[in-house]
């Protein structure tokens, strides 16, 4: 089954998770490939899709709600959908020591267009992904909202992403192809 990971990224963090994805579905013997979702014209030739996009502002890019909302029709006719969201820059230690006080982190980074989404795609689940970041690379905007005094706790600089979990989501995926 020919796969589409379509994404949307800003500094690319979202764009290698997406790349991932396509690797390990391929691997799993599925034909897949990651595009940026500007770059996607016919969903004709697909039999699943996979759509992620980084997180900015508790908001999925416009490019990528763009995407969904252009196509929702094709995307909503029963092929399956997944979703995913690029963001929380965060630790797995951090993360643990908020669940203890009873904070879902990756719960509550769950942009607020995924509720509508996946209603009206019934996606088959969505996923929310730790997200890197690297100040050099921010543009003058994101940097100025980083020097707030609130926004640097909230946006510390490294990578975050848990490789081995989006393995693991995408073998479910993969696995859940094959059982179609
Ligand atoms: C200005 C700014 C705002 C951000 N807002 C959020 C947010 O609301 N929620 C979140 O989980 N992550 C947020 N992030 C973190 C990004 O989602 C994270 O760095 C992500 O990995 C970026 O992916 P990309 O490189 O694909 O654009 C923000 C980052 C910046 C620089």
């Amino acid at each position: 089954m020919r796969i589409l990971v379509a994404h949307a990224s800003r500094y690319g963090a979202t764009e290698a998770i997406a790349e991932r994805i396509a690797e390990r579905l391929r691997e799993a013997g599925h034909e897949a490939e990651a595009r940026p979702v500007e770059e996607v014209g016919d969903t004709a030739g697909y039999g699943a899709f996979v759509i992620g996009s980084a997180v900015y502002f508790g908001k999925w890019l416009a490019e990528a709600a763009r995407f969904v909302r252009r196509h929702r029709a094709e995307l909503a006719d029963g092929r399956p959908v997944w979703l995913f969201s690029t963001g929380p820059l965060e630790t797995p230690e951090t993360v643990a020591a908020e669940a203890e006080e009873g904070q879902d982190v990756l719960a509550d980074a769950a942009p607020e267009e995924i509720p509508e989404f996946t209603e009206f795609l019934r996606a088959r689940g969505h996923r929310v992904f730790f997200g890197a970041l690297d100040p050099d690379a921010l543009d003058l905007r994101d940097r100025l909202v980083r020097a707030l005094p609130a926004g640097r706790p909230l946006l510390p600089e490294g990578d975050f992403r848990v490789w081995p979990d989006i393995d693991d989501w995408a073998a479910g995926i993969a696995r859940e192809l094959a059982r179609a």
